[in-house]
């Protein structure tokens, strides 16, 4: 007996290019940066328990009531000046953003290798594995810290190279007849005038 129905496209079989897990999660953890107000640095983290589950996200940006249009964006002399004494980590935020109990065991997904500072917040949080893209950082006082203590705590640490160049969400494969009106789609009706 055939137990497949047939899908909308006609095919019967499971589509082949669905995302991985892994390309999931940190595709999740570069989606979160693109929240970031911070115009040269757009860090996101994404944290996975044992079952693939997202237990937390974060980016990097101002903490809650310090407002981001009035706190710094950039980088000065003077350190009161300057957005790194105020701006929180996409890590540190993604395990404060925790929705289960613990973080013990998960995985990290990260655009950028962690600071020292986050390092210690992923150690004592009990995250077992840190995958990340970029280590721009690497030659930074701050990520040799972070290296050493991440190794000494036994955190697995992993570079990630994307599958895929680019992945898209494409909103033109909606129905735009059957949704509310939005500027979006006024633009898109005009467009097909
Ligand atoms: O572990 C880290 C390290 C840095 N960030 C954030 C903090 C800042 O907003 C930027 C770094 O700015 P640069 O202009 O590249 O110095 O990245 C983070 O979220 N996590
Ligand atoms: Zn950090």
């Amino acid at each position: 007996m055939d137990l497949k129905p047939e899908s909308s496209n006609g095919s019967t079989t499971k589509r082949l290019d669905y995302l991985e897990w892994e390309e999931y999660f940190m595709a999740t953890a570069f989606l979160a940066a693109k929240r970031s107000k911070d115009p040269s640095t757009q860090v996101g983290a994404c944290i996975v328990n044992e079952d693939n589950q997202i237990v937390g996200v974060g980016y990097n940006g101002m903490p809650r009531g310090c407002c981001d249009d009035v706190f710094p964006w950039g980088k000065s002399s003077d350190k009161l000046k300057s957005k790194y004494l105020y701006v929180c980590h996409a890590e540190a935020n993604a395990i404060l953003n925790k929705n289960s109990a613990s973080v013990k065991n998960c995985t990290m997904y990260v655009a950028l290798f962690p600071c020292n500072e986050c390092a210690k917040q992923i150690i004592q949080s009990g995250i077992k594995k840190v995958v990340y893209v970029s280590d721009k950082h690497a030659h930074k006082k701050s990520t040799i810290a972070s290296k050493r203590m991440l190794t000494a705590a036994g955190v697995e640490t992993q570079q990630y190279c994307p599958k895929n160049k680019k992945i898209e969400i494409d909103f033109t494969e909606l129905d735009w007849d059957q949704l509310p009106s939005t500027p979006l789609k006024k633009k898109k009706d005009n467009d097909s005038l």
